[in-house]
This record gives C-alpha cells, structure tokens and sequence, in this order.
C-alpha cells in the first residue's frame, strides 16, 4: 500500500525527516507517534503529495505521491482541517463530494453513515459555529467522501474531549474493520498503543523504533516482577497496606523470582504474590529519546535506526 525509502525533507539546512524506511501493508492501522517537530507532519504531507521530499522515494498505492491520480484515490486528514466557516457540514460535503465526480446521493448516504457514526449533532449549523470536536468530524466524513482505500490523518484526536476522542479513535478501528488502510499521526502514544497494529516512533526526524506494540516492548522494553514474600529478606521492602505488613522485592527475571522463593522458604516463609509490570510505549519512547544521539545532519543522516 506504501513503501517507503529512505526519504528526507530538509527545510533549508534544517533536517526535518533525515531518512526513513518505513511499509504499510493493506488493512492495517499504522501508527506515527513522536513528540512535537518529531517529523511526523512533514512525513504525512511527503505521502500526501503536498510536500516534496528532499531525496528519497515514496510509493502510495502505486503511484508516485505528486500523481494526481493518487490524490483522487486518498482520504487525507490534514492536522488544522480548514472548513469553510459559512457552510452548513451538508453543503461543505456535497461540496467537495462534487470536486470528486461522487453523485450526490451517493455522498448523501456515505456521509451521512459516517456522520450518524461520529454522533454529529447539529448538521444544519453553520461551521463557524461549530466546535472543534464537531469541526473534526465533519473533516472526518470529507476524508471518507470519495470512498478512499486508504486514510493519511494527522492527529485525529488532537486537541479533542476524552470523549470525542475515543469516539474517533473507535471510528478510526472501524475503518479497518471496513478494510481500509489507516495512517495516523499522533503525539498521546497511549491511543497508538491502544488501535494500532505497527507503529514507528519518531523522534527529531528519525525513526528510533518500530514494530508491533509487543514486539516494541519485547525489544525495547523492561518487564520486571514484583515479588510479595510472607517474611522480611534482605532483598525486600516492607509496606504497609490496608491489610497491614507486606514484604516486596522487585526484580528482573524468573531466576531472581525463583531465587527469592528458595530465600523466603528457607527463612520458613513462602512467595504470596508475583505481580509483572510492563513497560508502558511511553515509558519506552522517553526512554529511547532520551538515549538518542543528537539529530544527523541531512547530508549525513544515518537512516534507519
Ligand atoms: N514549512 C516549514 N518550514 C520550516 N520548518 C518546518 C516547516 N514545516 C515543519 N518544519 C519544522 O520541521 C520539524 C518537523 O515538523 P513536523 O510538523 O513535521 O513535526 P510533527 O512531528 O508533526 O510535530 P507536531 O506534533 O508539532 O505537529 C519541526 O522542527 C518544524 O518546525
């Protein structure tokens, strides 16, 4: 669905992608996480066909981004979706539906689905009056209008109430469900972790890790155990709870576990508890830039990480 090789934007001397490598099978919700200037824009718009890369290739859906055949056949969802103020979301979509060559009952009846699916109250207001979660959906349903394949968004979610959020990012799943291809951009790694299939994590114009969620955490992250004893050991703390004493030690591995246990049953207790912690994606992420190395130029960039 996109291939992508070793693709660079610099903005004068400024290195903003500095060489990614990146595909995105049909089907899939692909996530780009990473923090503010992480890159994650410029990389959406180089797919998009809005921004020109500096070097490298891009193929989207087989075609190259600048084709305007490709754009004919993309949902694209940029970050600040301009909506002209004036018009009602009815007229705003039929609008744009008509830019496409859809008949207007078809738009209609597809929009309406998805609006009916995004809960959008109020469709003959005026979008000026609208606010930023119901102006996000009606962006939404202009993204679905030519029954695209594939979906660029760029931070659906940001700026919005839990609520909306969840009720976009749920949309968002659904798609998928519908055999759609998602990428999205997004800066809160929670929700990426919570819908997407793979994922790469951006940082300072880099890809610092990519993968499934698992497959992110299995490499790049810690588990660790925390052992509850009966009786106090060298190795444990004690805490005080609401059922009173409690004896923990925190360790790394099923040997150290296993090792506690001779230790506790030697001392005439036993193990009451093991709990495991998973390192969170944002634990991962801030541990991963904080060990980054300080952005490549663009001439020398290092590329895949
Ligand atoms: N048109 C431009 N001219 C100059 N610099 C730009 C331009 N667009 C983006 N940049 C810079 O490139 C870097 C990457 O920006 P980009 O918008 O791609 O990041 P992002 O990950 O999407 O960040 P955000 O979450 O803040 O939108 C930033 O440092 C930004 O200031």
């Amino acid at each position: 669905m996109i291939t992508v090789e070793n693709l660079r934007k610099a903005y004068g001397d400024f290195p903003a992608v500095v060489g990614s490598d990146f595909a995105v099978e049909s089907g899939e919700v692909f996530g780009i996480v990473g923090p503010n200037g992480a890159g994650k824009t410029t990389t959406l718009k180089m797919l998009a066909g809005l921004v020109e890369p500096t070097a490298g290739t891009a193929s989207v859906l087989g075609f190259d981004p600048e084709d305007p055949e490709m754009r004919r056949k993309l949902g694209f969802l940029p970050e600040e979706s301009p909506l002209y103020e004036d018009m009602t979301p009815r007229s705003y979509l039929r609008f744009f539906a008509d830019l496409y060559d859809v008949p207007r009952d078809v738009a209609d009846e597809r929009t309406s689905r998805v609006l009916d699916r995004l809960d959008l109250e109020y469709r003959d207001r005026r979008i000026g009056d609208m606010s930023k979660g119901m102006k996000r959906k009606v962006a939404i349903a202009r993204s679905l209008v030519n029954d695209p394949d594939l979906l660029i968004y760029d931070e659906p979610a940001s700026g919005l109430d839990p609520l909306t959020t969840n009720v976009v990012l749920d949309f968002v799943q659904e798609l998928r469900d519908e055999d759609k291809t998602v990428v999205f951009s997004a800066h809160n790694l929670f929700h990426v972790e919570s819908i997407c299939d793979r994922v790469v994590i951006m940082n300072r114009g880099e890809i610092i890790a990519r993968g499934t969620v698992p497959e992110i955490r299995a490499k790049h992250g810690e588990t660790t155990y925390r052992v509850y004893t009966t009786v106090s050991l060298p190795q444990t703390e004690t805490e005080t709870g609401p059922d009173g004493e409690r004896h923990v030690a925190v360790v790394d591995d099923m040997a150290a576990v296993e090792s506690l246990r001779e230790t506790a049953e030697a001392a005439g207790g036993r193990v009451a508890d093991i709990r495991t912690d998973e390192a969170s994606l944002e634990d991962i992420f801030l541990r991963l830039a904080a060990d980054a190395p300080t952005k490549s130029t663009v001439e020398g960039g290092r590329g895949r990480s």
